[in-house]
Order: C-alpha cells, then structure tokens, then sequence
C-alpha cells in the first residue's frame, strides 16, 4: 500500500515501523536541582533502558552533552545507550508527535519507551492531562507513571516553600529520594515520613548520584507487560490509604502539605452506573483543580467484571472493564489525593449521589 507524502512522494506502508502497543510514558518531575538529570543519565546508561527516549521540556540547558555522540535529526541526539534524547521548548504535544512520526518513519531507532523530564517548576497535573486527553498522543501512548525526585537536603524547605514541590510528590507512583548521601538518618526518616503522609502508595527509594535499579522506577502503571495482564492491586494500593480516621493528619496551617489529603473510599453496594458518572461530573465541576488525582476499582451493578477509574484534575481516562475482580472482595475502592477538600464532603456526597433517590442525575 502507498500513501501520499506531503511533498507528493508516495510512501510505502512497509517502509513504516508503526508500534503493535501504545508506546510507555514516564513522567519524570522534581523540583529545581533536585537531582532529574543526574538520575537520567544513570538510568540511560543501564543496559535495560536501551529502546528509550527521552523528551526534556525545559527551557535551560540539558546536562546530558557528554553522553552525546551522534546527531540522529536536527533537534534529537542518540546517546551511547542507543537511547535517543531531544528537547522540546516549545509545546510538548507538537514533540511527542513529531518525535512518533519520525520513529514511525524509522528516522529515529525505535523507541518502546519515553520518559518525559518535566521542569523543575512545573505543576505536573496538566502534563498528565495532556497525555491522556489529546486524541492522537492518547492512542499512541500510554502513561505509565510518575516518578518525583525529592532532595533529601533541601526537600523539607522546599515543601514548606513550595507548593509545586507538594503537587509533584502527591502525584507520584514512585518517590526518588535523592541525595541522601548529604543528610543523617533522622532528618531523611522525618523527609521519608512527610512523603508518606503525602502519597502513602508510592513506594519511596534512595537514591545517591542517581543509583538506582531502573525495574524500581517503572511499569508503575495498571498494565504489567511482564504479565501482559492488569496488576490491579500493585497499581491502586488500596490498602495503603487512611481508610478511617480522617483526623491521623497533621494541622500545621504553614506547611503546604497541611492542605494534602490522601484517602480511600469504600463502597458495598453496587453503584449505579449513571449515579457515580453524576457524582464524579459533579465533583469535577465543582472541584477539579483540587482533586489531584483519583483512581478506583469500581462494582458497579448489573456488571460482573470490577470497572477501573483514573483521573487527574479534570480528566478521566476512559474506564477500563477488567476480566475479573483481583480478590474475594466486592466493595468499590477510590482513593483520592486531594487538596483543601475533606474526606467527609466525598463520603457524604457519593452517598447522596447513589442512595438518595431524588438527587440529581
Ligand atoms: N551529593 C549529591 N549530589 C547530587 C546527587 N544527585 C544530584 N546531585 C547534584 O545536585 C545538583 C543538581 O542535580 P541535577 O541532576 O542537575 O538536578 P535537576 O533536578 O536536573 O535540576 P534542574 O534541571 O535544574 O531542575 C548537581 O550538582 C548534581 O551533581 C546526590 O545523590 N548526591
């Protein structure tokens, strides 16, 4: 089969190397000097990250010069690893494209992965968002997950002072603890503890010079390639969560994280499909830019398999019907990363949503 090239050259489809799979994103965010691109070049430099490519969304200077040896096109280099780096200053979603289109036409080697380093200062929500709401990036992609570094030296400061510091360690799979090498045990465990209360699902590893072991960091998302099945448990962590005692937080008014909640909801009942899309649609309204992220394991009546939710902020990915329900168990699980909204108000609400007959639909 031929298609047309712009430039009116026809171009054979068997020239094209067009992926089986949605190819995996990390995102990989921490603040300012927090240690990303020392991580990075550790990490490409591992054997198992060969077939990876690397987008830096910054405006300075990538740290990466001396791994660099052979331009592959104007604005991308490969690495020693065969890893593949480019940098995109402009907008993210234009370099994603640009950057399948030139591996589909094997103009670059071909990448099964893509770490994306956010800038220090970002608030990474709107990053996630845009990957699974933009209709060509979200077919070709998949979000795997979000790894956050966190200085262990300046870390504590830079969470009282910051609050896109909060928002990339509560958004976090997994939690990179840099550093470590420059602080004493009781001042990383207080760091390590913080992080917990903020995020109590993402694992949190240490890290010195960016040493660490790669499978630690990704296949965080819902799908396990190994297993080529959903690993449901590993992804929602349910378990994880303050199920109970909404008071176990810490009320120190100063501290951004104050404003951090990290909960989970359980449900018996089965839930009336349209009921919880009015409940979610009505929180998300009302709520959005305070709801950092949502992921659920859904029993919804009438339907045998358990339903999956994952949202950030305004945005949901279409729910997944997975083949069966992980354990004996029955209930719905949401868990919930919020900020300055309490657990009640959503235990209330869903409630309301589903029990009382006269709530709005
Ligand atoms: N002592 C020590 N220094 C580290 C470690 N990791 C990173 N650094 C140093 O910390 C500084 C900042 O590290 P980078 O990797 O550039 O941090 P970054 O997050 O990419 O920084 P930005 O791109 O500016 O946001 C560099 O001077 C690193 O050498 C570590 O584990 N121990």
């Amino acid at each position: 089969m031929t298609a047309a090239k712009n430039d009116g050259q026809r171009v054979d489809s068997r020239d094209l190397d067009i992926p089986e799979e949605p190819l995996a994103v990390s995102v990989l965010t921490g603040f300012l000097g927090s240690g990303k691109t020392t991580l990075l070049r550790h990490l490409l430099a591992h054997p198992a990250m060969e077939e990876t490519a690397v987008i830096v969304n910054e405006f300075g200077e990538i740290g990466l010069d001396h791994l660099l040896v052979e331009k592959a096109t104007e604005d991308t280099v490969l690495l020693n690893s065969g890893c593949l780096c480019c940098t995109v200053r402009g907008d993210l979603v234009e370099g994603m494209r640009d950057l399948y289109k030139r591996r589909v036409k094997r103009e670059v080697p071909p990448f099964k992965r893509l770490i994306i380093e956010t800038t220090g200062l970002a608030d990474p929500a709107p990053i996630l968002q845009t990957l699974m709401t933009d209709p060509l990036l979200s077919n070709r992609f998949r979000l795997d997950g979000v790894v956050t570094t966190v200085d262990a030296a300046n870390g504590s400061e830079t969470l009282d002072r910051q609050l896109e510091s909060v928002k990339q360690a509560a958004v976090a799979d997994r939690i990179l603890l840099t550093k470590s090498d420059l602080v004493e045990e009781p001042a990383r465990k207080a760091l390590e503890q913080r992080l917990h209360s903020l995020n109590p699902a993402a694992p949190i590893y240490e890290s010195v010079q960016g040493a660490v072991d790669p499978a630690l960091l990704f296949n965080a998302g819902l799908y396990d390639p190994q297993k080529k099945s959903p690993d449901v448990q590993a992804w929602l962590k349910a378990e994880a969560y303050d199920q109970t005692d909404h008071g176990h937080h810490h009320h120190d008014v100063n501290r951004h994280d104050a404003s951090i909640r990290a909960f989970c909801l359980t449900y018996d009942k089965p839930l009336d499909w349209d009921r919880f899309n009015s409940w979610v649609e009505m929180l998300i309204t009302l709520y959005g830019g305070n709801i950092l992220r949502i992921k659920g394991l859904l029993n919804v009546a009438e339907i045998e398999q358990p339903i999956v939710i994952h949202g950030v902020q305004h945005v949901f990915h279409p729910p997944v019907r997975l083949e069966d329900w992980p354990d004996d168990s029955r209930q719905s699980r949401i868990v919930f990363i919020v900020r300055d909204l309490k657990p009640e108000m959503f235990e209330h609400t869903l409630k309301a949503f589903n029990e009382d007959s006269s709530a709005p639909i």
